[in-house]
């Protein structure tokens, strides 16, 4: 379960502040596949980098499974995202020299794993995102957007989170490839896995099992299919 409750997040800029995320609640089930849509500006990227501990919130508490995530140190903060996120970004963020499985391999290193272990679970993770043969040892220069997405939701999921958070994963995407991506952020929401997406992409917010629509930092309406 992830909760959330009543979290600000104030940025000053020049003389006076932004208050990009405006005291919000809620809570998403564990499993859950949820969708936050808005505006521009309307403080979705905050929230998620709130909720992934890459910024800690001005004020209120955010709780993930039995993690208090806001009352880690800079250290447990790292922890928590090494351990428990998976991040996916717009512009992918994969690191342009090493290749699609080294890509991959990076997160388990972080967290200690052997080298075998590493890699065996590296191809299993491409092969599982549709990435497979010669493609896994290309540098990310060397494959399409569609193909890098791919490299990094299988990044993404390297050292098994339970929380999947994913900015804007389409926004550079065709259609087909978006699809596509949303297929297999889809497929890992259930279990212990909960995904939490921003997106424009309407597509993709149709199929969330929850959607959060912001305006102005807040929580203006809530969408639950079930
Ligand atoms: N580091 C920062 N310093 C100052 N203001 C910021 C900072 N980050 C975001 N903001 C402001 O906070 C508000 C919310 O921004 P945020 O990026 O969360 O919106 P968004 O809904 O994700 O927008 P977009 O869809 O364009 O990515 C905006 O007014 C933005 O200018």
């Amino acid at each position: 379960m992830l909760l959330v409750e009543d979290v600000a997040k104030r940025f000053k800029s020049g003389g006076g502040a932004v208050d990009a995320v405006d005291g919000v609640s809620f809570e998403i089930a564990t499993g859950t596949f949820a969708a936050i849509v808005g505006r521009s500006g309307s403080g979705k990227s905050t929230l998620l980098g709130l909720l992934g501990a890459l910024d800690s919130p001005s004020a209120g508490k955010i709780t993930m499974d039995d993690v208090d995530v806001t009352a880690l140190s800079p250290r447990g903060q790292v922890a928590y995202r090494r351990d428990r996120i998976g991040f996916v970004f717009q512009q992918y963020h994969l690191i342009p020299d090493l290749t699609a499985v080294q890509n991959v391999m990076l997160p388990m290193e972080f967290a200690g794993r052997r080298t075998a272990e590493r890699r065996a679970r590296a191809v299993e993770l491409l092969d599982r995102v549709g990435l497979t043969g010669g493609k896994q040892t290309r540098l990310p220069g060397r494959l399409s957007g569609g193909e890098q997405q791919r490299v990094s939701v299988a990044r993404a999921l390297a050292n098994r989170p339970s929380l999947i958070l994913a900015d804007e994963p389409t926004g550079n995407l065709d259609s087909r490839n978006g699809k596509r991506i949303i297929t297999l952020l889809r497929e890992f929401a259930g279990g212990g896995t909960t995904v939490v997406v921003v997106t424009h992409d309407r597509g993709l917010a149709s199929r969330a099992d929850l959607t959060l629509a912001m305006n102005d930092g807040r929580i203006v309406h809530r969408k639950s299919k079930t």
